[in-house]
């Protein structure tokens, strides 16, 4: 205690007010000041200060109230340490006979002899110090010197060992000092409890990073990241060998798993504990061999370079940056990299961040914490000064010196009342504060966590595509080594025979040299020759259009003479045809028989059809021999034979009638037997469907066309109807059903009925036209026995004339294809009104061919032509000089036996009839001049008549 002060001094209870401070205080009797001696036993006063107080403790000459606050703040958190290390000691050592909250002194005196620190060591690392002095005053209890140096002895034995510890230490002299030099144990203290949070470290398993104020270390298994963040794999070589030197002087790792190997000598570190650590790290980045094989990811020499170049700015960089300027830096950084160094280099950078982001939580979580503790002790001061305050004022209530007194105090204390609560609300901000940013700093690690394992998954995927590409890239440079091998080889080849062709080229042009010489010599007598070579080939070429212009017309006329030719041989060969045909027909009409298919499945009549033209039917009434009868026509179709088959067999037959011959061909049958089918062919007909009419006139459009050369044909068609003894038009196209009349074959024209339409035909396309018209203006009804029943006869008439291109005569012939309506039995089809009457008409005019057809083959004077508009009509088919062929149609069905049989009969008997021999309608030119100028006279003669 100084001794300018009195000894009537007012010294308050250190404990009272400040901890440690000791405020002494003094009236100046002279002066009538209160005179005070602030004594700080702690940082910041190390010596005595005096100050004056002029009446009011706020204003302290020399010293502020923040001062004092200041020191008073430091002198409590040293008492905290202090506690704090004492508990430590009795839960390590074991029961100490030392008070819960020593002063220094009383510290410093438990301490003194290094016992208790010698086992403290010990029960960290045991055996660190193998020989501990026990009792040094049974050495030699009257040599204190021995004694202190028995003392010595245990204290430099600790303090070597936390040298080697590598951690914070103290001087021994220290643990001498007096209790009146302030602070003089807190380097004690501190060197307590480093020892105590390295103990707590490694008792945890010496996970993660430890770290006592700027000393950190790294445990064996969380090896240092930041290092080895190419390979998160890397382990320490010895975890039991664990201890400070050897974690600052060396980092070997286990290379086991990917081969990579971490060092750093001791001699280089710093002894700054702060950047030691860091100075390591990028130490062993520095001397870190990165191989790839066994990692999986790889780093060039280049990018190992740039590491060794940038690895440590970017670790300085990235301690200094906040989460706004990481993005800057990382570019920064990974600017001008090759592409394939960035997954690996992202990596490093990234486990980097972490760590340091992660260190960062943990550093703002541990200074939450003590915040937390501060206010909480604020708030508990608080309570002891509002306590402190009441009593205070209590004692005010006493004297009045004494209550000045204790009014100033009291003042004080309200004064530091309001600054604690200042710096309580401080604190509380700070604690927000301090949260926000762990919480923001949080997000910022989850994220960089995710981006984290979103680049390793890209790096993963660039890794397979680096190593895709580079087996292409090995393929390709082994192609083009095998291209430029071949390459060589044919560029070797191509000098060699570049230089034999130079070599050949060389003699050519000598050999041309001699040869152009001798051609100058020749030259004139070869213009000589040319000039008489192009008079001459311009006279054969003269000569030779001469003769190809008559080729040529020597060409068309042979083409013309041999068409001619081919035509006339064509006419000989169908001439002599039919020739044989007439022959055989000897002026008789032939008689093909055509039986239709089952209509009913009945039993069939026909039993028999033979070749030669035999028919066998069967009375299905009778018994079988009786009731058989046979018939003999030209040729009987079964119900198999096809309409082509039918056509065929006429065919010569038809054509004559471009010769000049008149044809006739009639379908005769009872009513649905398939006259219309053969004449016609089905309705909706199809090409193989088509019947007798399509098929004449296509053959002799055909015909007359392979003719051209030698004759000139012109076709006209009339098509008309018997209908109900009526003769009606079947080629009109207004509807009209007018009667008309049949002339005789006298006329002019030779036409039987001129008043009906006469239709000038080219192609088959145009008679197709014309058929369905006259289709459809035929007179058809369904009757019991046919569905479209033909209830007329029809007539389809083609008219020739044919001019002979080269004798000018003239042809002229007719075709009658005739389709008669069916007879029928009255009773069977059922008919009544109309339908019968027409039946009858039909019966009335087939009976009345009937009759002629037997007059003529009983060769009697008189035919009954006149009978019917049907034998009217046919007469010159019938009785004149015709070629005519007659279909009997017979249906096989056993319910049509009778009209079969008669049917047969009937074809019978026309084939009996002989008519005469068959003659061509030629007339020369000249004949027929004559008979026009007969005509024209004859006209004339009548008309002056009349
Ligand atoms: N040979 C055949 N093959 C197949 N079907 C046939 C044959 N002959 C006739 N028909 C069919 O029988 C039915 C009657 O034939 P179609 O009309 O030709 O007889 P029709 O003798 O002309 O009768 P109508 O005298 O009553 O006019 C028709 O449906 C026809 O298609």
């Amino acid at each position: 205690m100084n001794s300018s002060f009195s000894s009537n001094c007012n010294v308050l209870s250190k404990e009272l007010l400040y901890g440690d401070l000791v405020l002494i205080e003094q009236r100046n009797e002279a002066s009538n000041n209160v005179e005070a001696e602030v004594l700080g036993k702690s940082e910041g006063f190390k010596s005595l200060d005096y100050c004056k107080i002029d009446g009011r403790m706020d204003r302290l000459t020399g010293v502020t109230i923040s001062d004092v606050h200041r020191v008073s703040r430091k002198a409590e958190e040293s008492a905290n340490r202090r506690f704090q290390a004492a508990s430590w000691l009795q839960n390590i050592v074991g029961y100490l006979d030392i008070s819960d909250e020593p002063s220094e002194e009383e510290l410093r005196l438990f301490l003194r002899n290094g016992l208790i620190l010698c086992n403290l060591m010990n029960r960290i690392h045991p055996g660190a110090i193998p020989k501990i002095v026990e009792n040094p005053l049974a050495l030699s209890p009257r040599d204190g010197a021995h004694f202190v140096y028995q003392y010595f002895e245990n204290v430099r034995n600790f303090l070597v060992a936390v040298e080697e510890l590598k951690l914070p230490s103290f001087e021994a002299s220290d643990l001498e000092q007096s209790s009146l030099v302030a602070g003089s144990m807190k380097k004690v203290v501190d060197c307590i409890l480093a020892l105590k949070s390295y103990f707590e470290w490694k008792e945890s398993g010496a996970m993660g990073l430890w770290k006592y104020r700027s000393t950190s270390k790294y445990g064996p298994k969380a090896s240092p990241k930041v290092f080895v963040g190419l390979s998160s794999n890397v382990k320490h070589q010895s975890e039991k060998s664990w201890n400070f030197p050897d974690l600052y002087s060396s980092i070997n790792s286990d290379t086991s798993d990917c081969d990579c190997k971490l060092e750093c000598k001791g001699d280089d570190l710093n002894d700054d504990m702060s950047t030691r650590n860091d100075k390591t790290q990028i130490k062993e980045i520095n001397q870190s061999s990165i191989h790839s094989e066994n990692c999986g990811l790889s780093l060039s020499d280049s990018n190992s370079t740039w590491i060794h170049q940038t690895g440590q700015k970017f670790l300085e960089a990235l301690q200094k940056a906040d989460s706004h300027s990481f993005p800057n830096l990382v570019r920064t950084l990974l600017d001008g990299r090759r592409f394939e160094e960035l997954p690996v280099l992202v990596e490093f950078i990234l486990k980097n961040a972490t760590d340091e982001f992660e260190h960062r939580l943990i550093l703002q979580g541990e200074q939450l914490k003590k915040l937390r503790i501060a206010s909480k002790e604020l708030l508990r001061r608080e309570d002891k000064l509002v306590s402190r305050s009441k009593a205070l004022e209590a004692l005010a209530m006493g004297s009045g010196e004494e209550m000045k007194l204790n009014t100033a105090h009291l003042q004080l204390v309200k004064i530091e009342k309001a600054e604690i609560e200042k710096e309580k609300k401080r604190n509380e901000e700070s604690v927000e504060k301090l949260l926000k940013d762990r919480d923001e700093q949080q997000l910022e690690v989850e994220k960089l966590k995710n981006d984290l394992e979103y680049s390793i998954r890209e790096a993963k995927e660039t890794k397979h595509e680096l190593e895709f590409h580079r087996k292409l890239e090995l393929e390709s440079k082994m192609k083009i080594k095998e291209l430029i091998l071949e390459l060589e080889v044919s560029v070797k080849n191509g000098q060699e025979i570049q230089a034999t062709m130079a070599t050949e080229l060389r003699n050519l042009k000598q050999e041309n040299t001699k040869f152009q010489d001798r051609i100058f010599l020749h030259i004139p007598a070869f213009k000589n020759i040319r000039a008489i070579l192009d008079a001459i080939r311009q006279d054969v070429l003269n000569m030779k259009l001469g003769r190809q212009e008559e080729m040529e017309a020597l060409q068309s006329k042979l083409e013309r003479l041999t068409g001619a030719a081919a035509g006339y041989y064509q006419m000989q060969a169908e001439n002599r045809a039919l020739y044989n045909e007439v022959e055989e027909l000897k002026g008789k009409i032939r008689v093909y028989c055509r039986v239709r298919p089952f209509q009913s499945a009945t039993q069939g009549i026909v039993d028999f059809i033979g070749e030669n033209g035999d028919i066998l039917i069967r009375n299905p009434f009778k018994q079988e021999r009786d009731g058989q009868k046979l018939f003999n026509f030209n040729k009987v179709y079964p119900a198999s034979a096809s309409q082509e088959e039918i056509f065929l067999n006429s065919r010569q037959l038809i054509r004559s009638v471009l010769d000049g011959f008149n044809v006739c061909i009639f379908a005769y049958g009872q009513t649905g037997s398939g006259k219309t089918y053969t004449m016609t062919g089905p309705c909706n007909t199809s090409k193989e469907d088509w019947g007798i009419n399509y098929r004449s006139l296509k053959d002799l459009f055909q015909t007359s066309y392979s003719r051209k050369d030698v004759i000139h044909y012109e076709v006209g068609v009339q098509m008309i109807e018997i209908y109900n003894e009526h003769i009606r038009d079947l080629l009109v196209t207004d509807g009209t059903k007018k009667n008309l009349e049949i002339r005789n074959n006298s006329q002019h024209n030779g036409l039987h009925v001129p008043d009906a339409n006469l239709v000038t035909v080219k192609s088959t396309e145009d008679v197709l036209e014309l058929i369905k018209v006259g289709q459809k203006n035929r007179t058809v009804s369904a009757t019991a026995l046919n569905e479209h029943s033909s209830r007329s006869h029809s007539v389809l008439t083609v008219h020739i004339q044919g001019t002979d291109l080269v004798s000018r005569s003239i042809l002229r012939s007719c075709l009658h294809l005739v389709d008669l309506a069916g007879s029928e039995r009255v009773d069977k089809s059922e008919a009544t009104g109309e339908r019968l009457k027409e039946a009858q008409h039909i019966n009335k005019s087939l009976s009345s061919l009937g009759d002629v057809i037997a007059a003529l083959a009983q060769k009697r004077a008189h035919i009954p032509y006149r009978n019917s508009k049907l034998t009217q009509l046919l007469q010159d088919s019938l009785g004149g000089q015709a070629r005519t062929i007659m279909f009997v149609h017979i249906s096989q069905d056993s319910e049509s036996y009778g009209e079969t049989l008669s049917t047969l009969k009937f074809g019978e008997r026309v084939a009996s009839v002989e008519l005469g021999a068959a003659c061509s309608n030629k007339e020369s030119w000249e004949v027929r001049e004559l008979r026009e100028q007969v005509f024209a006279s004859y006209q004339n003669s009548s008309s002056s008549i009349s």
